[in-house]
């Protein structure tokens, strides 16, 4: 889809789609996929689906493997039988005789009627206990293997949009799983009705399956019309959902309004809602179209396969009580092959979704850090020796041949231009990621050879955009520390006075109860600043020996960033803590023990406000803009 509409005029929403959306992979191949290809990957995902399902329960996977196979089975004696009524009905002799004589297969076929019909049944149940079973395993080996992946693999785009593919295949591999059962009970039904066909004539075997070819095909081909055509609208159909988020978002309705340009959005929403109708009509009406010519050729295979079977009796080569059988039989086979190539058909493309996933599990576990190293103490030392840092894709360093040792009792402030490198560094100290070359050491132990958890037990990260934790407010600042024993509260009344969240919760309609989220019933969102409040309540909660505060005060009025500033100044008062800051705020630095100026991810001076002023450079003319500002 170009860039400009069909009239020639850019769209107001949405760019060119550069590729094809997580969604859509799996629609793209199965629309264009060969019948080999189909062939060829059917068996293997229904192999892996098979052995997921062994692994998630092997009492229902062995419960389904039988009741299928017994459908199966059922299916063919009813069929054999069925021929048994036939020849006794239509064999020689008086009428009541032959009746009374077919009585048996008669209670046969009705026998396995409704046995069918129960096994049908148990089928049902067996699928809904297995296939939740088998999605709650993939879902909690993705999520539990996800946990545990270094936080840098969350910069690399391949990762992320693998794992965004991964997480929405895991819907499709459900469907997957549904019709591996369907499949298996086509395949032993189609084998069934050939078997049974094959009986009476053998040349009747490939007749009854060509009846079903057409039907089959023309299913399959309509779905593949569908997923082209979903493919097709990709671009459309994005912008109309984008459109009415827009219309629809509780963050977006104050700049629609203030802009006046819901009528715009709404004009644009019905124009795409149109285009997309009347291409929904135009594929309904061509698989409509398909589907009957479909039926109809089937119809005309059924005919072809009534002639074989006219020209064997009236050859002689077949007898008259087993035609009946045929017939039967070419029923049978036409459903249970339409059943068979549709369910292959989908259990192709969900083997691409579970191969998607599959490879999303290996990388995420090959993306854990595997350090063996005996877990670091508190630092008492924070060392970074000449320490260069690139994210994943970026052509230039973050950082760059850093070297900087803090020590207990320590506050030392990151000052620097935007993009300067100050919350890579934070993130480097505290081992959050590695550097490419140098070394972050703690106490002289190097942060590589230990797990990234076991040191931050001893961190608390205040980060420059904190998450809003959709969960009750007391425990958005115990997530701090949740494993903390607090009896009386008395860490956490003090965090939270500290940080100034106290009045924020003061306000709250059922206080610290009140979960700060929109998305439940009853559930409050705050205000930026009153959300930093929450994450530097969190931070002083957690307790640690490291503690990093990435622009802390960003969104706080003048009266709590002056609080926050101050706790975080007891905080290392007791000379027990090492404290980063990071902000731009130059006036809450000066009492900090040591500066360090960063520039194009290099330190370019260090040494306390006074040294720093006298020296001249980058933190002087900083510092003077700012405080020119407040004296105007
Ligand atoms: N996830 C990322 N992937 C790629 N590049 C990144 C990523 N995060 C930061 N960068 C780049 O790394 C450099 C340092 O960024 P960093 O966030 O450390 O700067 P900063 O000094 O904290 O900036 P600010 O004052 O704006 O917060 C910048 O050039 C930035 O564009």
């Amino acid at each position: 889809m170009g860039d400009t509409g069909e009239d020639g005029h850019r769209p107001l929403i949405g760019a060119d789609e550069l590729e094809t959306p997580t969604w859509a992979v799996g629609l793209e191949a199965t629309a264009h996929a060969g019948v080999l290809a189909v062939a060829r990957s059917v068996p293997r995902a229904g192999a892996v689906l098979v052995r997921w399902a062994w692994r998630a329960s092997r009492g229902w996977t062995l419960l389904a493997g039988v009741v299928h196979l017994l459908s199966g089975v059922v299916a063919a004696f009813g069929l054999l039988a069925t021929a048994d009524v036939f020849t006794r009905l239509l064999a020689e002799g008086p009428t009541p005789e032959r009746v009374v004589a077919a009585l048996p297969a008669l209670a046969v076929v009705a026998g396995a009627l409704m046995l069918g019909g129960l096994l049908d049944a148990a089928t049902g149940a067996v699928t809904a206990e297995l296939v939740p079973r088998i999605e709650r395993r993939a879902q909690t080996e993705l999520y539990g293997a996800l946990v545990h992946v270094d936080l840098v693999a969350f910069d690399d785009a391949d990762f992320t949009a693998l794992l965004e593919r991964a997480e929405h295949a895991l819907a499709r591999i459900r469907r997957g799983a549904e019709t591996v059962g369907d499949l298996i009970s086509g395949l032993v039904s189609v084998i069934a009705a050939v078997a049974a066909a094959g009986v009476v004539h053998p040349v009747l075997a490939p007749v009854v399956l060509l009846a079903g070819l057409p039907q089959a095909w023309a299913a399959v081909s309509g779905v593949r019309l569908m997923f082209a055509s979903v493919l097709r609208t990709t671009s459309q159909a994005r912008r109309l959902a984008v459109v009415g988020d827009l219309i629809a978002g509780r963050e977006e309705a104050a700049e629609v309004r203030a802009f006046t340009v819901g009528d715009v959005l709404a004009a644009e929403h019905e124009r795409l809602a149109t285009e997309l109708a009347r291409e929904g009509i135009r594929v309904e009406q061509r698989r409509n179209l398909l589907v009957t010519a479909g039926r109809g050729a089937s119809g005309v295979a059924t005919a072809a396969g009534y002639a074989v079977v006219g020209l064997l009796l009236y050859g002689g080569g077949l007898a008259l009580p087993l035609a009946g059988t045929a017939v039967v039989a070419m029923r049978s086979a036409r459903t249970a092959v339409v059943t068979t190539v549709y369910g292959a058909n989908m259990l192709f493309e969900a083997g691409l979704f579970v191969e998607l996933y599959t490879r999303c599990l290996t990388e995420a576990r090959a993306r854990r850090r595997s350090a063996s190293g005996p877990p670091p103490g508190p630092p008492e030392t924070v060392e970074l020796d000449a320490v260069t840092f690139r994210y994943p894709d970026q052509s230039t360093p973050a950082l760059n041949d850093v070297t900087l040792t803090l020590r207990r009792g320590e506050t030392v402030a990151l000052v620097g231009e935007n993009g300067s490198g100050k919350s890579t560094l934070a993130k480097l100290m505290v081992g959050l990621y590695l550097p490419d070359s140098g070394r972050v050491r703690w106490n002289g132990q190097d942060l590589r050879e230990t797990r990234a958890a076991a040191a931050l037990e001893h961190v608390a990260l205040v980060a420059q955009d904190p998450v809003r934790w959709p969960v009750r407010a007391d425990d958005n600042v115990r997530i701090g520390r949740l494993e903390r024993i607090d009896p009386d509260r008395r860490a956490y009344t003090d965090a939270v006075e500290r940080s100034g969240a106290g009045d924020v919760l003061a306000d709250l309609p059922h206080g610290a109860a009140t979960v700060l989220s929109r998305a439940f019933q009853g559930g409050r969102d705050l205000s930026g600043g009153q959300w930093q409040r929450m994450a530097v309540a969190r931070g002083l909660y957690r307790d640690a020996r490291l503690v990093v505060a990435d622009e802390p005060t960003a969104a706080l009025d003048a009266r709590a960033e002056h609080a926050v500033f101050s706790s975080l100044r007891e905080l290392s008062a007791g000379g027990d803590r090492i404290t980063v800051l990071v902000t731009h705020r130059l006036a809450n630095v000066r009492t900090a023990d040591r500066i360090v100026v960063l520039e194009a991810g290099r330190i370019v001076a260090q040494g306390t406000h006074d040294e720093l002023m006298a020296a001249g450079g980058v933190y002087r003319d900083l510092f003077e803009i700012q405080g020119r500002a407040y004296a105007a």
